[in-house]
């Protein structure tokens, strides 16, 4: 379909979804339709199939999460042309509109800011008529959890936490990559995976000049996630973000632009409340690490070496297409995780987990005055706040293994005096903020000290 059709499409629609128990295989259709007619999308979800088939309670259960995962992972496909109108496809609760008006909005805030589209900040639902049925009430709050397995580090810490806590949690991804079997292998726990194809007619659309940009993909394997849970019987689903993932890029006409929006303390309420109402779950989905500092989940990690070959956190692995094998050692996540490890770690270590040396190289200093708020604003990744780059600078300079390293020896120069005193208050290493731990884990992480 030609762009200028794709601009004029005015509405966005959920016209259908099954799910075939056989195969696992659940199908989510989309719309965009306008004057000059629709563009009809696909997106197809392969959840891992139980060894018995699932009772009749689970089934209903299910399709409940299913509803939202289908409303939720609509973003990719409204992303192509940013049309007015959202169109529901059933009557939903208040909580479920609530994560709705979320996703699209504040999860596609980088999107919006990136393409000079406002409206899409102001996105607010088309919601039918009526009030769903209210949903079966279903604890599994007690059985095993699945925790969500990433490649990177914070993944690996709530594993190992959860592991040595005697929670016996299982391994979860979406479309496992090398990185994350090679993570599972290393765990010798026996992982589920499920399969998300996104439909190919999106990427001609793209590759055609399609609007695109950033998406939440957290809130679509989250949910996928829970989905998974509920078809094996299992209990809550275990993320690991943290504290910084709910601070916003910048603001812009008066919004916060939040690239890890999906990751934030905010999403992760939405969630919980949409689960609860509409499946009727109890304590459905938490973050372990939430209360934590990237620079305090790098330390848990220091304690841990058995992945040390595998761990990745580097996004440019995890793409569909010219993925790279491990770390780039050229990104803003590279940057942040090195320096992070860097002060509880042996050089040599911390050199072998990135394939090379960081701080050795003068190429890198750009990068990391960005990181440290020397230059422009926190770099729209994943990385941690710039106090936190401050404090893990400061304690690199007091290591002789780091001190006369040459990017160590030029940031120390270029921080200004307010950054260090910022940083000599810091509260990194002390837990803080909201989070929605139940009670039973509270003490998950002190397994790793
Ligand atoms: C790996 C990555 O960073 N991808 C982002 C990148 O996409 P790119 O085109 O370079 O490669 P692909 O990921 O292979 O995607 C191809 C196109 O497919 C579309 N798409 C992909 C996934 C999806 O769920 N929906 C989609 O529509 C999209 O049109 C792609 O062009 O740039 C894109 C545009 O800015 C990003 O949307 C891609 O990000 C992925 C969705 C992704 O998985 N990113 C995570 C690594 C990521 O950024 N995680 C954040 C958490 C954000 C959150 O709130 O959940 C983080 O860790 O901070
Ligand atoms: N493919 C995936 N399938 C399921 N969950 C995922 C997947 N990728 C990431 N996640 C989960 O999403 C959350 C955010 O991912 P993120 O990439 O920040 O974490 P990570 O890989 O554990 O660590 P790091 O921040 O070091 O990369 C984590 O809970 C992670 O387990």
């Amino acid at each position: 379909m030609p762009n200028e059709q794709l601009r004029r499409m005015d509405a966005f629609t959920f016209p259908s979804y099954s799910i075939d128990f056989a195969t696992g295989e659940a199908l989510f259709d989309y719309a965009l339709t306008g004057p000059d007619g629709e563009q009809r999308f696909t997106e197809v979800i392969t959840l891992p199939l139980p060894a018995e088939p699932p009772s009749d309670e689970t089934v209903a259960t299910l399709n409940r999460v299913l509803e939202l995962l289908h409303v939720v992972a609509g973003v990719s496909y409204y992303k192509a042309a940013a049309p007015h109108r959202l169109v529901l496809p059933t009557p939903l609760g208040a909580g479920a509109v609530k994560l709705v008006t979320a996703v699209y909005t504040k999860g596609l805030a980088e999107y919006a800011y990136r393409n000079q589209l406002p409206h899409v900040l102001e996105l607010r639902p088309e919601v039918p008529a009526g009030s769903p049925e209210p949903a079966a009430p279903l604890d599994t709050s007690e059985r095993r959890p699945l925790s969500t397995v990433g490649g990177g580090k914070d993944s690996i810490v709530s594993l190992e936490a959860l592991r040595r806590a005697g929670f016996d949690p299982v391994p979860f991804s979406v479309n496992p990559n090398h990185v994350i079997v090679s993570v599972n292998e290393a765990s010798d726990l026996v992982p589920l995976a499920a399969r998300r194809r996104i439909d190919p007619v999106l990427f001609d659309l793209n590759a055609a000049g399609a609007l695109n940009g950033h998406i939440p993909v957290t809130a679509i394997n989250s949910l996928i996630a829970v989905a998974t849970a509920v078809l094996h019987g299992l209990g809550p689903v275990v993320m690991s973000n943290e504290r910084s993932a709910s601070d916003p890029n910048l603001i812009w006409n008066g919004h916060e632009i939040n690239h890890q929006w999906s990751k934030g303390v905010e999403a992760e309420g939405l969630l919980r409340a949409a689960l609860a109402e509409h499946a009727g779950l109890t304590e459905p989905y938490f973050s372990l690490l939430r209360s934590l500092s990237e620079l305090h989940i790098a330390r848990l990690f220091a304690a841990i070496d058995r992945y040390d070959d595998v761990v990745t956190s580097c996004n440019a692995a995890f793409k569909l297409r010219d993925a790279s094998e491990r770390w780039c050692r050229n990104c803003p996540k590279c940057r942040f995780v090195f320096l992070a490890m860097a002060p509880f770690m042996s050089r040599e270590r911390v050199t072998h987990i990135f394939g090379g040396d960081l701080l050795a190289d003068p190429a890198q200093i750009p990068g990391y005055r960005e990181l440290l708020g020397v230059d422009g604003h926190k770099p729209f990744e994943c990385v941690g706040e710039v106090e936190e780059s401050v404090v893990a600078l400061s304690l690199l300079a007091e290591q002789p293994q780091w001190r006369d390293a040459p990017v160590v020896r030029a940031l120390v120069d270029a921080v200004p005096d307010t950054a260090w005193s910022a940083a000599a208050t810091s509260d990194v290493f002390t837990p803080g903020g909201p989070n929605h731990i139940p009670a039973p884990y509270a003490k998950t992480l002190t397994a790793l000290t």
